[in-house]
């Protein structure tokens, strides 16, 4: 597999036609400076202090490029739902939602559009620790759509919130592998939804960024998370942006427990007359339903891969467990689960 860096794209910020054909061309831009390095650096610190609380850092020990380390040990140990609850005030932040609607960001994205552009409001916040933590885990290559469906057009906007180095790996792309429609997926027991792309990968661009920097990329585009194989968290944002006038999926909008409003008790105001709180509610949207025909196909495989002892089914017979809609399948991959012998750690099931 040949290695190369992004292919830099800051030049063409303002020539949003040829931008847009960088995109067109090799599926993502990568694209320097853009958020305020202000603004991510407040979001990085706020969520270093929700960890710091946690005693998931190690005060004492500054790691890599001003980061704190992880204090492995202790992550480890803490238990499933307070590790969900910390994860879940790191990302109630509101000054994490607030940056992926930094004005800078959209003009960037409605030029690419060329049409009004919808932000959806289920970002997503990654708290990536290193490798040897039961909590970490790799995202495996995979293309956005199937999971995200709505609008074929949507664009994933990638940011980190701390430098991305070699140590602490970040978002490899597959250049020009969103020209081939839907890939197929094949069992892998090593990412964190259990499956991953199945094509041969020739190239891949990834690459040191700073905080502000972005990766745009189409919802084709073949991408996966490196391993953290530093000692600090990787810290990152990603969210996703949509010509407002397509479909939206709902799951874009709901989420799966809870409401927004026990988002927004941290808020100023609890988001009361917060532009940034609700405000799809006010929007003409054309709202589907998560289309379950692809995942319930995947569960009958793996079911069946489970039944033929494939180690490599584990860790999708785990999030087929937990996750299932369908709890007659849910209680066969528990038990096909535990008779492959095989207990791995708990992990988030985030895409
Ligand atoms: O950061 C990662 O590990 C994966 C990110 C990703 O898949 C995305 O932003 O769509
Ligand atoms: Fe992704």
């Amino acid at each position: 597999m040949e290695h190369h860096h992004y292919t830099d794209s800051t030049p063409l910020l303002g020539e949003t036609s040829r931008l847009a054909d960088r995109l067109a061309e090799d599926g993502y831009v990568f694209l320097r400076g853009v958020l305020p390095a202000q603004e991510v650096k407040r979001v990085r610190d706020r969520v270093l202090a929700l960890a710091a609380v946690a005693g998931w850092l190690r005060p004492a020990e500054a790691a890599d490029e001003d980061l704190p380390e992880i204090d492995v040990r202790t992550m480890t140990r803490c238990d499933d739902t307070t590790r969900q609850a910390v994860r879940g005030e790191m990302w109630s932040l509101r000054e994490f939602h607030a940056l992926m609607h930094s004005p800078e960001l959209l003009d960037v994205l409605e030029g690419l559009l060329g049409e009004p552009v919808f932000v959806h409001p289920r970002k997503v916040l990654r708290f990536v620790p290193p490798e040897s933590s039961a909590d970490s885990y790799v995202s495996g290559w995979h293309q956005d759509h199937p999971g995200v469906q709505g609008s074929a057009r949507t664009l994933t906007v990638w940011t980190p919130l701390a430098p991305v180095t070699a140590g602490s790996g970040g978002l490899a792309i597959v250049p020009a592998s969103h020209r081939s429609g839907i890939l197929p997926l094949r069992l892998s027991a090593g990412t964190i939804v259990g499956w991953e792309i199945d094509t041969t990968i020739r190239a891949v661009h990834s690459g040191p960024m700073r905080p502000g920097d972005i990766l745009i990329f189409t919802a084709h585009t073949v991408h996966g998370g490196s391993p953290n194989t530093g000692r600090s968290p990787r810290l990152s944002a990603d969210c996703r942006y949509q010509p407002l006038h397509d479909p939206v999926c709902r799951d874009s909008i709901e989420l799966d427990d809870g409401s927004w409003d026990e988002i927004y008790r941290t808020w100023p105001g609890r988001g009361v007359d917060d532009s940034l709180a609700h405000y799809w509610k006010a929007l003409p949207l054309d709202i589907v339903d998560y289309d379950l025909r692809a995942d319930t196909i995947r569960e009958r495989e793996v079911i069946a891969a489970g039944r033929n002892r494939d180690p490599l089914a584990a860790r999708a017979l785990q999030i087929t467990a937990a996750c299932s809609a369908d709890p007659m399948i849910a209680a066969e991959a528990a038990a096909l689960l535990s008779s492959l012998g095989r207990t791995l750690p708990e992990r988030s099931t985030t895409d």
